[in-house]
């Protein structure tokens, strides 16, 4: 048995809210055999999503969000930021002090979830959709109250979802929100522009397709592995009065650099919005 499948040996883990991220977290945690699926609860408001869950992971699944967090040792809250509060109220008191808490909530702070649940372990980790095929990466920090012991558990978790990056600090958990928690959208975009744009020129939409995915996979995998930074690879590329150039001009004028930022602000301080929709409701 490797490392991280002893510091979670014999764990048991909810999960409240069964849906995208859920799902990924169960797969990546199974995938990676570090709980067995008889280990795992989870918990849907749809009796249909829960039998799915059953018959397709091998979990326990209920409609109690209750019963999935009393049976486990960790207890990982995955509902969407404006049901937060319900769910708060629904496990307030529920939850011991020897459990540990999980929360992948956008904009939920630690403190405000220690204070509603009235328990004060908590972590709170923000991955992103790659977590789907093991590639995540995972952003987090804990209060005081986690024990190393549950430190390492937390890191076996992510771990099993791709990369995972502890701060000390709480703002770059939301800081990462807006860069690697909604950053596959904006990668999915330009990708989807990218490839309307190829059909604009002629290719068949199957061609135009492949042609995208293995220049952004290429040009990642180059970036990674060259350890060059992006400004010289884009220059290898781009020849003098040549075709790079011409269209390198076009996104510069059309303010490419300055969108992104505004874009990555916007996702920045909705967090904070978020935050206050699960404070004051
Ligand atoms: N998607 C992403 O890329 C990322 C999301 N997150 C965070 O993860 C959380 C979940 O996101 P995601 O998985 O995308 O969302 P989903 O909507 O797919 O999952 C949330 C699930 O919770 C269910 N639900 C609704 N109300 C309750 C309730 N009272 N008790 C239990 N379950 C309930 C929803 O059911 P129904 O559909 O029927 O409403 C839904 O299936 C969010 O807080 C988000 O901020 C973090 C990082 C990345
Ligand atoms: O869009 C959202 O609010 C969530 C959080 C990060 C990614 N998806």
């Amino acid at each position: 048995m490797s490392e991280s499948n002893s510091v979670l040996e014999g764990k048991k883990l909810a999960f409240v809210g069964s849906g995208v991220m859920a799902e990924s977290m169960i797969s990546g945690v199974l995938e990676k055999k570090l709980i067995l699926p008889q280990h795992i609860f989870a918990s849907h408001p749809r009796t249909k999503r829960a039998e799915e869950l059953q018959a397709q992971l091998g979990v326990c699944a209920s409609t109690s969000n209750r019963e999935a967090a009393q049976a486990a040792d960790i207890v990982v809250i995955c509902v969407k930021p404006q049901r937060l509060r319900a769910v708060f109220h629904e496990l307030a008191g529920v939850v011991t002090s020897s459990q540990l808490v999980i929360s992948i909530v956008a904009g939920a702070n630690s403190s405000s979830i220690a204070q509603q649940l009235r328990h004060a372990a908590v972590v709170r980790v923000m991955p992103n959709t790659p977590a789907q095929i093991g590639h995540g990466i995972s952003v987090w920090t804990c209060t005081p109250e986690v024990n190393e012991e549950q430190r390492v558990q937390v890191r076996a978790i992510l771990s099993a979802l791709g990369k995972e990056l502890f701060f000390e600090e709480e703002k770059f958990v939301d800081m990462a929100t807006a860069i690697s928690g909604s950053g596959p959208a904006y990668v999915f975009l330009v990708m989807e522009a990218l490839i309307d744009a190829a059909v604009h020129l002629g290719f068949s939409r199957q061609d135009a397709r492949e042609l995208v995915t293995e220049t952004l996979l290429g040009s990642v995998l180059f970036a990674q592995e060259s350890h060059r930074h992006p400004a010289e690879l884009r220059n290898m590329v781009t020849s003098p009065a040549g075709t790079s150039a011409e269209a390198l001009y076009q996104l510069e004028k059309g303010g490419l650099r300055t969108i992104l930022s505004k874009a990555v602000h916007a996702a920045y301080q909705k967090t904070a919005t978020l935050s206050d929709i699960i404070n004051k409701g």
